[in-house]
């Protein structure tokens, strides 16, 4: 037989099978329909265990077929199948490896899922290694329909003659297909330096590093969906975390998970961590870094125990004939004394009151021929309406919001900063909580508030307008942040100090996967992020386990080489990849003055050769302008990112603006612009007004 008939026969062997996998689930869900429907009826009706077994049993097979309708759903709109891998054995069994587990109506397995450890020899077997494993066969399908089939032969003395093996290298097939609006899984193809990191034990912290496009963001999800099928009880209940760094990650990594069947996450940015407050803008580098660092909480400590502006100065109350008088100094004092207290200012407004009291009746003892006693005067005064007034203007309940913007006066905020802060820092700090809305940077900075201000106790009644109370900045969406039972924090060399204790609040009983690049830090002192790192986890002493990958996925090596040149200084080899690709085509470099026009025209020019995305990359202060020419092209396929937004995307093409401007832009020199060029996995055009660059 030719190759190309032996390879028909084959694809039609899977098709069979697959066509047998999709008539079971399409009879499960019919089957579960007209249960679930039964079910309802048994569950009102049950009377005794019997029933209430069969009811369980039902619902169960419920959750199972749920689970794969959705999985369906998903994956019919990007065409992809539920079943990809096959295994021949040296026990003669075959065994095929799916999205899903699914069996037949003999309890027979017609698929195992990817994560039961029946299917790690599929991702784990090597020639040198086979683990009994002498064909391993990753199917493509589009929808139903089996389109292709890559085998690997891992033990060709235990090859039976009717065994036909076929293919060229499903991975390499996968890396170069185009790239669209979002990240696809790579289930078929994961590799076994990526299996071990996915399937290591749930305990404790993971740590995976690797240079770009090593699949760390891939390898962290399909993590997540490995341990919500293995400890769903552990992980299930109080869900899972994934932070990344921006609202765009957020949303091209946001399928993956549901094509395994996993929509039980919560992916949220930096910049919308906190429910009810999400950022707008991404502050210049030296205001992110004065805001990020661990020396904003002393500041913010020292400003909640400010007296807000519109607080009096003075309380004046008529007692028994007598003025009694607290002056600026003395309730200083008091103010001084409640803070020192045990409880956060926002529920500590009954102790500022009774701290009042304390002091008025102090100033009526020091009275001569006064004689009024201190139960007396604690009744009395704290029953009046007057000084009820009095405790709700002098310890007003604050919100995050309010402290934040109250620094936004220069004065305010450099009395807080006392020497913490150097007079330029302050001005420029101030001056960007003038501006409207919040920065990425901010969100940390008001979660901490939050934290150090406390709950405002509930009000009993509900009252129209209170012009006192706080704004919240939490809608309530989920109140108890720290109950999450796993988080994963992509991207997470960019952690600001500030950011990993707003992370760390929201595992403090978690276990943690994380993921980074150092080489790809954007942020200035790596050495005190690391500190806070290390206490979000719970303490130097938490086990901790790592695992590094060493190979890039993305970039061809044409595009990587250039890449690597502009990290030279501040990377070790050992800290590049290797990207396993090549392309043939090297990266254009266009020496022109013409940025904009240039940068345009070659977009154009790569829509037309790569069949998915293309993103141009540029510093921030260009954006705007490149985002307006890009429009009038009017192809969903370009898009216009700066080099922070970059992070952690992918695109076929790209064309990177004006390179030394991303470096200019940055606190960490050439980082960012080393993320922003290895962005793309066919293409690269880079426009420079330099001659000489990247020299
Ligand atoms: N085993 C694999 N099979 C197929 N594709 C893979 C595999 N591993 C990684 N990839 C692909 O390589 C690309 C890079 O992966 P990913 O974005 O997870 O890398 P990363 O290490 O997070 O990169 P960066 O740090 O540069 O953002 C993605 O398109 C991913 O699908």
């Amino acid at each position: 037989m030719s190759e190309t008939s032996v390879r028909e026969a084959e694809i039609a062997v899977e098709q069979k099978h697959v066509d047998v996998v999709y008539a079971r689930v399409a009879e499960m869900r019919h089957e579960a329909e007209a249960m679930r429907t039964r079910g309802d009826a048994l569950a009102h009706g049950a009377r005794n265990e019997a029933v209430f077994e069969q009811a369980a049993m039902l619902f169960e097979r419920d959750v199972m077929v749920r689970h794969a309708t959705q999985i369906l759903r998903t994956l019919d709109a990007e065409h992809e199948g539920l079943v990809f891998g096959r295994l021949d054995s040296t026990d003669g069994e075959t065994q095929y490896v799916g999205r899903l587990g699914v069996r037949d109506g003999d309890f027979e397995n017609l698929v195992t899922d990817w994560r039961a450890p029946a299917a790690a020899p599929f991702y784990q077997a090597t020639a040198e290694m086979p683990m009994q494993v002498i064909r391993r066969r990753v199917i493509r399908s589009t929808g139903q329909s089996v389109v292709d089939i890559d085998d690997d032969l891992l033990m060709p003395e235990s090859r039976l003659d009717s065994m036909a093996v076929v293919g060229e290298g499903a991975l390499i097939a996968s890396l170069t297909r185009a790239r669209g609006e979002n990240m696809r899984d790579i289930v078929a193809t994961i590799q076994k330096e990526q299996d071990e990191a996915i399937r290591a034990p749930w305990r404790g912290v993971t740590e995976i590093t690797g240079g770009p496009g090593t699949g760390k963001t891939a390898v962290a999800l399909h993590r997540v969906a490995y341990l919500l099928y293995r400890d769903r009880r552990r992980m299930g209940g109080t869900g899972v975390l994934v932070v990344g760094p921006s609202p765009a990650f957020t949303s091209y990594i946001s399928r993956v998970l549901p094509s395994m069947g996993e929509d039980n996450v919560e992916l949220r940015s930096l910049s919308d961590l906190l429910d009810g407050a999400a950022a707008t803008r991404v502050d210049p580098a030296p205001v992110a870094a004065v805001k990020g660092s661990l020396q904003m909480r002393r500041i913010l400590k020292r400003a909640i125990r400010e007296a807000p502006v519109d607080a009096p100065t003075e309380l004046r109350i008529m007692y028994r004939g007598e003025v009694l008088k607290l002056e600026a100094r003395d309730l200083v004092g008091v103010r001084a004394a409640v803070h020192n207290g045990r409880r956060p200012p926002n529920q500590s407004r009954v102790d500022a009151a009774e701290a009042l009291l304390e002091a008025l009746w102090r100033k009526a003892d020091s009275y001569e021929d006064y004689p009024v006693k201190r139960a007396e005067l604690i009744r009395d005064i704290g029953e009046r309406i007057d000084f009820h007034k009095f405790v709700v203007m002098w310890w007003q309940l604050l919100s995050p919001a309010e402290v934040l913007r109250g620094l936004a006066d220069r004065k305010v905020l450099a009395r807080a900063a006392g020497r913490v802060l150097t007079r330029s820092e302050v001005d420029m700090v101030a001056d960007s909580w003038t501006k409207p809305g919040w920065s990425v940077a901010d969100i940390a900075l008001l979660d901490e508030l939050r934290v150090l201000l406390g709950r405002p106790p509930k009000r009993r009644r509900r009252v129209e307008h209170d012009p006192f109370a706080p704004v919240s900045v939490a809608s309530g969406r989920r109140q108890d942040y720290d109950e999450y039972s796993h988080i994963v924090v992509d991207e997470a060399q960019d952690l600001s100090p500030m950011q990993w204790r707003m992370v760390g609040r929201r595992g403090k009983y978690a276990s943690w996967t994380v993921v980074g690049d150092p080489v790809q830090s954007s942020w200035p002192d790596p050495a005190e992020a690391r500190q806070a790192m290390d206490a979000a986890f719970g303490g130097p002493r938490t086990q901790r386990r790592r695992f590094g990958l060493r190979t890039n996925y993305r970039n061809s090596a044409e595009i990587f080489d250039l890449a690597g040149k502009v990290v030279r200084d501040v990377a070790t080899p050992d800290q590049l990849p290797h990207a396993v690709r090549s392309t043939g085509v090297d990266p254009i470099i266009l020496v022109t003055t013409a940025l904009t026009k240039s940068a345009i025209e070659s977009a154009q020019d790569l829509l037309t050769t790569v069949d998915g995305t293309v993103g141009i990359i540029t510093a921030t202060s260009r954006v705007d302008t490149l985002r307006t020419a890009a429009e009038e092209v009017g192809n969903p396929r370009l898009r216009v990112v700066d080099g922070l937004e970059s992070k952690g995307l992918e695109y076929d093409a790209v064309v990177l603006v004006e390179p030394e401007e991303l470096i200019r832009e940055s606190s960490t020199g050439p980082r960012t612009l080393y993320v922003a060029l290895t962005r793309a996995t066919q293409r690269l055009t880079v426009i420079t007004s330099n001659p000489t660059w990247p020299d």
